[in-house]
């Protein structure tokens, strides 16, 4: 049975007792409402499936009830009682967006064949697809974790003892060690499977886009926004938000989410309803967040609400008897997407993968692998196919301090562009710099508090380079 709960609202008093006994008796969830203000009250504060309203109610129409409901959620079905003598209400019902109407008065037959239709519809055009896809994520979440080292084998087993819980989970680790798959392993083994992951990834997105982002935000809440934007949260009602790269999230935002996570409801940006929502948070960091906690970048109150559960994945060079099986496991993976016949690696090559130090660890290992198989024509790789693995080795190695600026921006460089299939004619050099200067410029402007004259000093440029960049990269600046 695809629908569980349903609200009713009608003003008579004869007609909810009817429509309320009659599916009960099918067993649906039925709450009920006497006029359009209490149903709409009800919708903010609960999710239903479907709402039986009556189009003349004192207080609040249907009409104004169904939109107002459809704003508040998108997903609400809504059908629409109306009478025989009023058909002009029933089409402008049907045109604002109701789902179907029912003339009154009516056989219980008629509403009995109403939500079939709607639970047929959802059936159909959502859940299939739904399940379909979840299925398949799961199957390859479950398949596709590798790595049997103690240090991972203590992950599976916080997976499995945080699973069945709607426990909040904190995943720290260096970039590429797996935080993403395994917090999709946490959501596919939960009770919420087959309610939506949603991710975000806090440090990719500018502050200001970020708000909007996770709460969504009503018409006009910005110059120039005409629509209502459903937020990250809303999206993930019932399921897992994966809050990715936390330790970015600037500090006024690190409230907002403290609240959710207190309150369990949001408020759209523009808007000023509060919106339940039903959302498991995992969030993850490739930061030493508590550092950021000592320094007061990162709300101490929000760490401990966050760090319910923590998770730590160890990077790929402390776990090196994972190598091996990673290794095949990508091999096999890359040839079978690149259409090419089997390839292993000699037992030399495999030496040479199980002795770097991967500091993008194992996205870094997977993009080696795919780019060893799209080069090499042999089905055995040898240390030659991975010939610019032992120079960046040797390298790495002289470097005194592996975590220099440099070090990072080359493992962050590795991990977005070596995976690339074909490096074709294009513009990554001016992108690279792009997302160098960026927040380069955005973090002076912020210490100096909009101060252009102060940052173009800083920053050993010219004043009116400065205001060229700013404009160019369509930076904003905060003057508070
Ligand atoms: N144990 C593992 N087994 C198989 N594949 C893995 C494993 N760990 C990571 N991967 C693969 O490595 C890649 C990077 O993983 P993921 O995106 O989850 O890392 P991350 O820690 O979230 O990275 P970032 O911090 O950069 O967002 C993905 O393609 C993922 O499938």
């Amino acid at each position: 049975m695809a629908l569980h709960r349903i609200l009713v609202a009608d003003d008579e008093e004869s007609m909810r007792w009817v429509l309320s006994k009659a599916l009960r008796k099918k067993g649906y969830t039925v709450e009920l409402a006497a006029d359009g203000n209490q149903a709409l009250r009800m919708v903010r504060e609960q999710s239903y499936d479907l709402a039986i309203v009556d189009i003349k109610m004192p207080g609040m129409t249907g009409l104004e009830f169904l939109d107002k409901a459809r704003e508040l959620r998108p997903d609400l079905l809504v059908v629409v009682m109306t009478a025989e003598a009023s058909m002009k209400n029933a089409v402008e019902a049907m045109k604002r967006g109701a789902y179907d109407y029912i003339t009154k008065p009516f056989d219980l037959e008629v509403v009995d064949a109403i939500i079939e239709k709607v639970g047929r519809a959802r059936d159909v055009s959502n859940q299939v697809s739904l399940l379909k896809q979840e299925l398949k994520d799961r199957y390859q979440v479950e398949k596709n974790i590798i790595g049997n080292s103690p240090a991972m084998q203590e992950v599976y087993k916080t997976i499995g003892k945080v699973a069945a819980s709607d426990v909040t989970v904190l995943i720290q680790g260096e970039s590429g060690t797996g935080k993403e798959l395994i917090a999709r392993a946490i959501h596919f083994n939960s009770t919420r499977l087959g309610k939506p992951f949603v991710a975000i990834n806090c440090a990719a997105i500018p502050r200001d886009l970020l708000e909007s982002e996770l709460f969504g935000s009503e018409r006009g809440a910005f110059t120039g926004s005409t629509e209502r934007k459903t937020g990250k949260f809303e999206q993930a009602n019932h399921g897992t938000i994966f809050l990715d790269e936390i330790g970015d999230m600037p500090l006024d935002l690190q409230a907002k989410i403290l609240r959710v996570l207190q309150e369990q409801e949001i408020t759209r940006i523009g808007g000023s309803q509060n919106i339940a929502v039903d959302v498991r948070v995992v969030a993850a960091t490739n930061q030493e967040l508590l550092e950021k906690v000592r320094n007061r970048e990162f709300r101490e109150d929000l760490f401990y609400r966050l760090n319910v559960v923590p998770l730590h994945l160890v990077p790929l060079r402390e776990r090196r008897e994972d190598i091996p099986a990673l290794v095949e496991y990508f091999l096999e993976r890359a040839c079978a997407e690149m259409e090419v016949p089997a390839k292993q690696c000699s037992g030399e090559a495999l030496e040479l993968l199980c002795s770097h130090s991967w500091p993008g660890n194992v996205r870094e290992l997977e993009n080696t692998i795919k780019r060893a198989v799209i080069l090499s024509g042999d089905p055995l790789l040898t240390p030659q196919d991975f010939n610019g693995l032992s120079e960046r080795q040797a390298t790495i190695h002289a470097a005194p301090q592996e975590q220099s600026l440099e070090a990072l921006v080359e493992a962050k460089l590795r991990t977005a562009f070596f995976g690339i299939e074909k490096l074709e004619k294009g513009d990554i050099y001016d992108r690279v710099l792009e997302q160098v200067e960026r927040p380069l410029i955005r973090y002076t402007l912020e210490k100096t508090r909009g101060n252009q004259v102060r940052t173009a000093d800083i920053l050993g440029i010219n004043r009116n380079t400065l205001r060229k960049k700013i404009t160019e990269l369509g930076i904003q600046i905060k003057k508070d």
